[in-house]
């Protein structure tokens, strides 16, 4: 694992990282926010994904979350979002697919399913390096995200049963089966079986007896996806017929973007502590 940047905050220290993953088969990079409680031994681990365009860096620097997790004592770990360089024709053709756009999951079509293996990235290597590399107590792992990533955080939580112990997203791709961003995705990497698509698709997945730690959602009333791409309202219908506790949170005036987040992380962070400690 290579170093590329510390920088001092909040009595902790914000990093950068790159190394050669073995399951992308190519470097990837990552971030971690160590809190100053790291100093004295191990501490919970809080796994973030972001969304379409993002990368390791975007949540870092834009969601003013390491006060949060100074205060808590919580590791920030920030995967990026998708491989990176692959040489695959057609991987940088746009911005909802392909490159910075991995759906947090492995893909199982030509020419993706080589290199576009973010669900076994997230949940197993990155896990293991960060317990190797960092003074972390990965039996406290937890994790959120933010529409694609929260998509993530929903979907993967609920295939891994027991691997994450706090759970939470922030405007989530809830239903991507019914929405444009998802079944580009999905049809791509995935390919047309739809019983392929549910097994990746957080409201299927509930609706499928699928079961995860008590969530917490935000989404904004503002936000310019909301009707076409998120479905929140889907995922909360079936989080209500399977007996999945989830508190879904409206906000009036709020967007998609990182002002949103800046303004919900602290309520999320807290969530992740509580369970976390628990
Ligand atoms: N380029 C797009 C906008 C892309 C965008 O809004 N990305 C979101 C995530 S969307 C779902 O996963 C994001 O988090 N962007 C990073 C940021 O800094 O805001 C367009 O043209 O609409």
């Amino acid at each position: 694992m290579e170093r590329l940047s510390e920088h001092a905050c909040f009595g902790g220290t914000q990093g950068f990282y790159r190394h050669d993953s073995e399951v992308i088969g190519l470097p990837m990079k990552f971030g971690v926010y160590l809190p100053p409680q790291a100093a004295k031994g191990p501490v919970p681990v809080l796994v973030y994904l972001a969304g379409l365009t993002c990368t390791e860096e975007t949540f870092a620097i834009k969601a003013h979350a390491q006060e949060h997790a100074a205060r808590h004592g919580l590791m920030l770990v920030t995967p990026d979002t998708s491989p990176r360089g692959t040489g695959v024709a057609g991987a940088d053709a746009a911005w909802d697919f392909g490159d910075g756009a991995g759906f947090y999951l492995d893909a199982t079509q030509a020419p993706w399913a080589q290199r576009w293996r973010m669900a076994t990235y997230v949940t197993l290597e990155l896990q293991s390096i960060v317990a190797r590399e960092f003074p972390a107590d990965t039996a406290r792992t937890g994790l959120f995200g933010h529409s694609m990533g929260g998509h993530g955080a929903l979907t993967l939580a609920l295939r891994n049963p027991g691997l994450y112990r706090s759970v939470s997203a922030i405007a989530p791709i809830a239903a991507p089966s019914q929405c444009p961003w998802g079944h580009k995705a999905f049809s791509g990497y995935l390919g047309d079986d739809r019983a392929a698509w549910a097994a990746h698709d957080a409201t299927e997945l509930v609706k499928s007896g699928a079961k995860a730690p008590p969530l917490l959602v935000d989404q904004g009333l503002a936000d310019k996806f909301l009707a076409e791409q998120l479905h929140p309202h889907l995922f909360e219908e079936a989080c209500r017929a399977a007996g999945q506790p989830l508190t879904l949170r409206r906000h009036e005036g709020c967007d998609h973007g990182y002002y949103f987040i800046q303004t919900v992380v602290g309520d999320h962070m807290a969530h992740h502590a509580k369970q976390l400690s628990a």
